[in-house]
């Protein structure tokens, strides 16, 4: 009998876990790989399965996808290790249990980079390996994305008549992870041609049965739920799942009584939990008819933000010419001499100091505790780098909300100078995210949503910079990157220091047309070495020979070297200032002073300038 019709009037009990399994055994590499060199244990752990009373077994392919496999370098071997998994299925099911072909999803929890054009080639190959060893049906599994699972189901439906099962998991209970309702999931799941449609992995039956309330029964297609043995613990350096298999025994009924006929295990089951499945509901019919539980609403907050006491620095340099000043954290446990800085930088009428996130990747003093005490000393704007490199996505949503505490709702995004560069060259360079996804995340705060799409139960009121490095060979790819950043909704942006007129005119150019302003970043230079290491060591940065000869021919004398420094920085002002309202003045080695003079140099620039605009 076809495996649908079977399912029209009774339940089918499907297998549990393979790789947790297989891990629990000792395997730690590619689980799918075994299907070629340990053949006879997975064919074992199928019919363990089977005897446990399994009538559906799925092929050990799991992740057998080149983007997959290409990790252990087995990228050429899909072909080989799908049909070696389906000829063992075949052979433990022996005729007594239905084979599905496993296809699992790509796109998991974390922000994915894999475009659905990959995913598409790549399901293709695995799909046609699994359909020519003749399998009973495909089974789709682990899809925390719907549109992933909805491109590669509606290949699938296209190029068999099998019975297709197509499965996601779960974000929390009721939802997947863009938030979308599993009822409205499956109901699109059965149009594109789902057979069954249901749930499977990351949470047990606790969430499972959760969901499944406020889930009809689908028109046409049947459910199924594949849930986890619990949460995972992690212990002596190792994942293990406790959930056991009396508890399963228990939730079997109630999964009858939410209308799932397809019934196996997903992470950390074993046969044992199988089995207590299949004796629990031994003789009893499907549900026929159900009542379903009125759908709690998700209700966004409707709460403000509270405002904001300055506003946006986007807004002010659009208005005006706009001075912001990065002094960053010490690197020592004094902040003497940073507060004074921040004090005669307030005095000096700047917009804002930026406070840089361990740049060069070495530990400062955190940025936002100091950030909070210049504010609440000072009254001065801080704007705070945020890097991608020093925490994970938990990290910095943490940061962020912890930002939005405290009233810092001034950022700047960027990817973060490696690990490696620093003091602690082996220290982990996270980057969770990139710095278009870091930009998105923050936006997602101010609409009250986490990053997982969770209600924040109020909507933060940040204002984020981007990066901007026109020190790079094609500045028309660095501009490129900009346009992307604001697509991800980069309200303005801050430069790297530029060093010669002729850049600043450059750069002026290439980004003229973009509709986020630019703060050009200017740098004194303190010294011939400086000049000399700046030049020859910072990829990108060039520094033109006539300034580098000024520096060089005071090379004995470091206070005039200062002094030419700061000439040099006067002229670049004098040339940015007719181009850029924002500008973003970096103080070396917190030689403050040097900042407070160059802002107020721009200062009575820019006012000079607008004067004489005035009377033009
Ligand atoms: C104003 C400013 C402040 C900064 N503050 C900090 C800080 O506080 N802490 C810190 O650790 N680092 C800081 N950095 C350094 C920054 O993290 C790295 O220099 C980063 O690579 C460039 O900025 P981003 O993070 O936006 O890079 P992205 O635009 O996200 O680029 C990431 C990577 O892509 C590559 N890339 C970018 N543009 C091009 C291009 N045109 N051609 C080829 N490849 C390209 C580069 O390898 C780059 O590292 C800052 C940089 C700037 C400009
Ligand atoms: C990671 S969820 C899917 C797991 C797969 N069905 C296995 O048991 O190996
Ligand atoms: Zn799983």
């Amino acid at each position: 009998m076809n495996f649908l019709d079977k399912l029209k009037n009774e339940f089918i009990i499907a297998d549990g876990a393979m790789g947790t399994l297989l891990y629990s055994y000792g395997t730690d590499s590619c689980f799918e790989e075994l299907n070629l060199s340990q053949s006879e244990q997975i064919q074992h752990i199928h019919e363990a399965y089977i005897n446990a009373g399994a009538g559906l077994v799925q092929t050990n392919t799991y992740a057998a996808n080149y983007l997959k496999l290409q990790r252990y370098g087995l990228e050429d071997s899909v072909k080989e290790i799908n049909s070696a998994a389906a000829r063992i299925a075949k052979k433990a099911s022996n005729g007594k249990a239905y084979v599905a072909g496993t296809i699992g999803g790509n796109r998991g929890i974390k922000p994915s980079m894999v475009s659905l054009e990959e995913i598409k080639r790549s399901f293709r190959e695995q799909l046609y390996c699994l359909l020519l060893e003749g399998v009973d049906s495909i089974l789709l599994e682990t899809y925390y994305d719907l549109e992933e699972l909805e491109t590669v189901l509606a290949i699938a439906r296209k190029e068999t008549d099998l019975p297709i099962i197509a499965q996601v998991s779960l974000q929390e209970a009721g939802v997947l992870q863009d938030q979308t309702p599993i009822a409205e999931a499956f109901s699109r799941l059965e149009g594109i041609g789902a057979d069954v449609v249901g749930l499977n992995c990351r949470l047990g039956p606790h969430h499972m049965l959760k969901t499944l309330e406020s889930v009809p029964l689908p028109k046409q297609a049947f459910l199924s739920a594949y849930p986890n043995a619990s949460i995972p613990a992690y212990t002596d350096g190792k994942f293990h799942y406790e959930g056991d298999a009396d508890y399963f025994r228990q939730s079997a009924r109630d999964f009858r009584n939410q209308g799932v006929r397809l019934l196996g295990g997903c992470c950390g089951t074993t046969p044992a939990h199988i089995k207590a499945f299949a004796d629990e509901l031994k003789g009893l019919a499907p549900l026929e008819e159900k009542e379903v539980k009125a759908k709690k609403e998700i209700i966004v907050s409707e709460k403000p933000s509270p405002s904001r006491d300055l506003p946006p620095l986007q807004e002010i340099v659009k208005e005006r010419p706009s001075v912001i000043v990065e002094l960053d954290p010490p690197r020592k446990l004094d902040t003497t001499r940073f507060f004074e800085g921040a004090k005669a930088l307030k005095e000096a009428g700047i917009d804002s100091i930026t406070l840089a996130d361990n740049s060069l990747a070495s530990p400062r003093v955190c940025n936002s505790a100091l950030g909070y005490l210049v504010k609440q000393q000072t009254g001065l704007r801080p704007l705070v780098h945020v890097t991608c490199r020093d925490r994970n996505i938990i990290g910095l949503q943490s940061h962020l909300m912890g930002l939005h505490a405290l009233g810092l709702n001034d950022i700047l995004a960027v990817t973060g100078d490696p690990a490696r560069v620093g003091d602690f060259p082996g220290a982990s360079s996270v980057y969770d995210v990139s710095s278009f996804e870091l930009i998105s995340m923050i936006k997602q705060l101010n609409e009250g949503l986490s990053v997982s799409g969770k209600d924040l139960g109020q909507k933060a009121a940040f204002s984020v910079a981007g990066a901007f490095n026109p020190n790079v060979r094609s500045l028309e790819k660095a501009v490129a990157r900009l346009e992307k950043k604001i697509d991800h909704g980069a309200d303005y942006f801050i430069s790297q220091p530029v060093f010669s007129e002729e850049k600043l005119l450059e750069v002026h150019e290439a980004v003229r047309h973009l509709k986020a302003p630019v703060y050009i970043g200017l740098m004194p230079l303190t010294g011939s070495r400086n000049a000399e290491f700046l030049h020859n060591e910072v990829p990108g940065i060039k520094i033109a020979d006539s300034i580098r000869d000024r520096m060089a021919a005071l090379k004995d004398d470091p206070v005039q070297a200062g002094h030419e420094g700061i000439a040099i920085a006067k002229s670049l002002i004098d040339a940015a200032a007719e181009l850029f309202n924002g500008i973003y003045l970096i103080t070396p080695f917190m030689r403050y002073e040097m900042s407070v003079e160059l802002s107020n140099y721009t200062r009575e620039k820019t006012e000079r300038l607008s004067r004489r605009k005035q009377h033009a």
